[in-house]
């Protein structure tokens, strides 16, 4: 029987639990379960759960509660570490490693397999794709992103109609939202935009330098034109000649959030105007009330066949899904390569889908779900009353 660990690494979405109880449903019955709790980290310090049916159903129990239920993390897996981890996985005689995660992820599987290797240890490899940011390569998209998405979609339509209440006490609004480098969740944000009038009137995503003149000029067109404006920026974005706003860093990583801040004093400073940033901040991977169903019923499914590969023995492989060209969508569910995920890095915002927004929207309906909102406009004309 195959002793199979599994764990989850990186930022939570609202369905990573999902993919682990779709996972665990397809195995329970064929393989010992070892949970690894709190990411890599886990591994290192053996904090294993042993999968006894206690523990698998309050597993599946989790399947439609956000945040990783394993409790995934960001740990600094350096080489050494990383030899510890293949040291406690013999110890355990755990032959088969699952991770849920992103690019990240995914590049520390690899290099656990390879560790393996050079301790003589076979270990057979399998991760499991989840990132609210996208930018996760090798697949047409990742489990998490959507329901993200559609909660930023959300928020920005609603947004809209908060801020043209407002209009005479402030009149700009800068949202800003998750993705990194990768600005698949900010041009989300006008997924579900009805009308002129309605947000977003402009996106700053981070493939693209933001120029001064240009976000200026926009904003002040929509000022004149409904009165307000809308403004969502991606937290990667950097000003022409600029850098990305870091808050700090850990662990060399740089963690990013506040270019909203600095891009709305920039617009209140120049066009005299009430502004206000907000962070959607880390609300935008937790929301469950912004699920999309096709997210849900995708990461579920994603770890089911995980599960059957991993019986079949297929190795070093991620699950992805592919796009079947059809008029609406068909997704597939297809093993790639660790490595070749690894080697596609960062998966950004496509130069087709930057220059193009409808063509974006095309692509990402069907992720969100059929239910979009529909609003009526946001004013209706002035009644004109002649004189009698
Ligand atoms: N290059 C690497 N070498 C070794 N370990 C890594 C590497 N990159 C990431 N890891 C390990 O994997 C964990 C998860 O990676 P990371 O924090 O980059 O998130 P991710 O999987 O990319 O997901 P997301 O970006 O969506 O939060 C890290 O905390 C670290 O323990
Ligand atoms: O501050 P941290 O830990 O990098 O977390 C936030 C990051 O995690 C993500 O949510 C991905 O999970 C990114 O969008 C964001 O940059
Ligand atoms: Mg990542």
């Amino acid at each position: 029987m195959k002793h199979v660990a599994v764990g989850q690494a990186g930022g939570p979405t609202a369905v990573i639990n999902a993919t682990l109880a779709g996972f665990v449903e397809s195995v329970k019955e064929q393989c010992q379960l070892t949970f690894v709790e709190g990411g890599y980290q886990g591994l290192v310090e053996e904090n294993f759960l042993y999968g006894d049916s206690e523990v698998i159903d309050w597993v599946l129990d989790n399947q439609s509660v956000p945040g990783a239920c394993l409790q995934s993390g960001r740990y600094p897996f350096h080489d050494e570490a990383i030899a510890e981890a293949v040291r406690s996985l013999k110890k355990h005689q755990i032959d088969t490693l699952v991770f849920i995660g992103g690019n990240g992820t995914m590049e520390a599987l690899l290099k656990v397999k390879k560790e393996a290797e050079c301790q003589g240890y076979f270990l057979q490899v399998l991760g499991l794709p989840k990132t609210v940011d996208n930018d996760l390569g090798g697949t047409d998209h990742a489990p998490g992103f959507a329901s993200a998405a559609r909660s930023i979609a959300q928020t920005t339509k609603d947004l809209s109609r908060d801020l043209y209440s407002m209009k005479n006490f402030e009149q700009v609004r800068v949202l800003e939202t998750m993705g990194r480098n990768a600005g698949w969740l900010a041009a989300a944000a006008g997924a579900w935009r009805e009308y002129e009038e309605e947000g977003p009137h402009y996106i700053a995503l981070p493939e693209q330098p933001l120029n001064k003149d240009t976000l200026l000029r926009t904003v002040k067109e929509a000022l004149s034109s409904y009165g307000y404006a809308i403004v969502v920026v991606s937290e990667g974005v950097q000003w022409e000649q600029g850098s990305q706003i870091e808050l700090n860093q850990v662990d060399g990583r740089s963690i990013l959030g506040g270019i909203s801040k600095e891009i709305s004093e920039f617009i209140s400073e120049e066009l005299n105007v009430n502004t206000r940033a907000e962070l959607l901040g880390m609300n935008q991977r937790a929301d469950t009330s912004a699920l999309s169903p096709i997210d849900t019923y995708e990461a579920y499914q994603l770890g089911r066949e995980g599960g059957r590969w991993v019986l079949e023995g297929y190795d070093e492989v991620m699950v992805a899904v592919g796009r079947e060209a059809s008029n609406y969508y068909t997704m597939e569910i297809r093993p790639v390569k660790l490595e070749k995920v690894i080697a596609e890095g960062e998966r950004l915002l496509p130069a087709q889908f930057i220059t193009n927004l409808k063509a974006y929207y095309q692509w990402l309906t069907p992720l969100l779900g059929g239910d979009r909102p529909s609003y009526p406009p946001l004013s209706k004309r002035r009644v004109e009353y002649s004189e009698h």
